[in-house]
């Protein structure tokens, strides 16, 4: 292919963000060292980590099935070493030996079989098709928008990525029908900008007419890929659990203990819910609540399969989550030493406060419509209404199952007392700009990055309430945004002069930002004091673990007189 082609060719994305944002992080990391997160945040970890449930199982046997697994398989084969040794390892950082690695490879320079002379045949998918690609998904029908004409099953074709474009109002869209025909020439809609997107190539398994007339299925088998990642998809379900080194960590932050009464305020899918209750070898409780019902439910699902019974669920809203003792209503007070079915006081939010509430519920709302498994409708209301108390009453008095993992409900709780738990985590929705791979950033702005901080503060508001003299706060978001993070940080050790950084152990991420900013419209954002920054950690994308960004923050609790 001559070397025009390969330009053409590869995959090399430049991620487009929003230039207020991207001033603002430049400013944050200097231009050298934003360039290279930005950079990292376009490729998939070069590993998948895999949490072992040792509830169940352990690490050794995990790594047998797995090995087994993967050389039963076609991708195994392609992923053992370039020096033949095994792509899978127990994790090195003590206290994680039950966290197991498994190598992946790439970027690979892929052979397209033809050059700009003679273009391949194309199947065009969208943005979230593509991240889902490069993480080892298939291209599923859903995700295609436009292939060459004249492709039938069994052709190869080469995949690329429609990316969002600027418009004339500053606005980013994907103008492009969905069935467009390519011909792969300049005359083509987004040719220009479709060069240095390509991300692997496969065979189709449906006809150009079948891809958009059949509702699902897989388009392509995306045989040769720019990053080849092993699918753990429904593998050893409940004995393994697929999660990001960070969020494995944020749940050792907790350091929670046996016996102990937590709340992980933002829970689903149960990520770090599982994790904690592994943690505490299933003694204890721990109440996860999250705001959607649908939600709530994976939360049990996952308990369930991890075998896991310390866990209670809830539907509720983190903004609600306390209830005052002097609103207790007889009629809905404690039934059976609980504590969670209450009448709430809710703090009255701001214009501006709603505003950033109404953009994080939106941004969580996009993300929910973009993540294709779920089959969730975003819930209508929080309200509670009389109906529901005295149907969860009722339901709590028949005696209900500690995890209600039967039944597909999830108890709805107006909130708990002050100071009701011993350790609380805040994994707070976030605006998510740590995820990898990501390919597109634009639609973020300076306004809705300091609505999410806005927003997680008011939850951390209710969550330094709930945990009790003495105990644990854990916040954590998966963003390199600072008005997330350490201004978020900041927020809580002025107002809660009882707040005090804790360490963090294990402690493999980087240190915090220092400094404070000043943005064009005058808004100034404090980040952490000098001294503090070693007390967070600060997950790095372009760092050496190759990990996604992510922040966690550890506060103990003092004497809240
Ligand atoms: C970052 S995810 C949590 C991930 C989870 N901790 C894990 O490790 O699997 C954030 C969650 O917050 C939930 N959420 C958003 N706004 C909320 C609110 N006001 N109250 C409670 N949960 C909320 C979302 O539904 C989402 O499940």
């Amino acid at each position: 292919m001559d070397p025009s082609g390969w330009e053409r060719y590869c995959y090399d994305p430049v991620l487009r963000w929003n230039p207020e944002v991207e001033d603002y992080f430049i400013k944050a990391y200097g231009p050298d060292h934003f360039a290279r997160i930005s950079k990292a945040l376009t490729r998939p970890s070069s590993y998948s980590c895999i949490r072992v449930n040792t509830v169940k199982t352990t690490s050794d046997a995990v790594i047998e099935k797995l090995t087994k697994i993967l050389n039963d398989s076609e991708d195994g084969l392609k992923l053992v070493q370039s020096d033949g040794s095994s792509p899978i390892s127990k994790c090195q950082i003590p206290g994680l030996e039950y966290v197991v690695f498994v190598n992946g490879s790439g970027p690979h320079r892929i052979e397209y079989e033809s050059g700009l002379e003679n273009p391949p045949k194309e199947v065009l998918v969208s943005r979230k098709c593509a991240e889902a690609v490069l993480r080892g998904a298939q291209v599923y029908v859903p995700g295609v928008l436009a292939c060459t004409a004249h492709v039938e099953k069994g052709d190869a074709v080469a995949v690329c990525v429609a990316m969002e474009q600027p418009g004339d109002e500053g606005d980013w869209s994907v103008n492009m029908t969905r069935g467009t025909t390519l011909q792969g020439l300049p005359t083509d809609p987004f040719y220009c900008e479709r060069s240095g997107l390509y991300i692997g190539m496969g065979t189709t398994m449906l006809s150009r007419a079948g891809m958009f007339r059949v509702p699902h299925g897989i388009a392509v088998d995306l045989s040769n890929r720019v990053f080849r990642l092993p699918s753990f998809h429904n593998v050893l379900e409940g004995e393994i659990f697929l999660q990001n080194l960070p969020s494995i960590v944020a749940a050792h932050a907790l350091d929670p203990q046996k016996g102990e009464r937590i709340l992980d305020m933002c829970a689903a899918p149960g990520g770090k819910t599982t994790a904690i209750a592994i943690l505490m070898k299933d003694e204890g409780e721990i109440v996860a609540a999250d705001r959607s019902h649908n939600k709530v439910l994976d939360v049990q699902k996952l308990s369930a399969e991890m075998g896991l019974t310390c866990i209670t669920t809830y539907k509720l809203d983190a903004l609600k989550s306390v209830c005052l003792p002097n609103t207790l209503n007889d009629s809905t007070a404690s039934v059976n030493g609980e504590n969670s079915v209450l009448l709430t006081s809710h703090s009255e939010l701001s214009p501006n406060e709603e505003m950033a509430s109404d953009a994080s519920k939106r941004s969580e709302a996009g993300k929910l419509r973009e993540e294709k498994a779920s089959t969730e409708q975003l819930n209508g209301g929080d309200n509670v209404s009389q109906a529901d108390i005295r149907k969860n009453k009722g339901r709590l008095k028949n005696g209900r199952g500690r995890t209600q993992c039967q039944g597909g409900r999830a108890g709805k709780s107006q909130g708990f007392p002050p100071n009701s738990f011993d350790r609380v985590l805040l994994d707070a929705p976030c605006s998510a700009l740590g995820l990898r791979p990501r390919l597109f950033a634009g639609l973020e702005t300076v306004i809705s990055l300091r609505n999410h901080g806005r927003y997680q503060r008011k939850m951390l508001d209710q969550a330094v309430q709930l945990v009790r003299v003495g105990g644990i706060l854990v916040y954590s978001t998966c963003t390199i945004n600072p008005s997330e993070n350490e201004a978020v940080v900041r927020y809580a050790l002025d107002k809660y002069k009882f707040l005090s950084l804790a360490p963090q152990h294990p402690r493999i991420g980087g240190p915090g930002l220092v400094g404070r900013w000043e943005f064009p419209d005058g808004y100034i954002e404090e980040w952490l004091k000098p001294g503090e920054e070693e007390m967070v950690q600060k997950f790095d994308p372009s760092s050496e673990l190759d990990t996604i960004g992510f922040f966690i923050a550890k506060f103990s609790v003092g004497s809240k007189d």
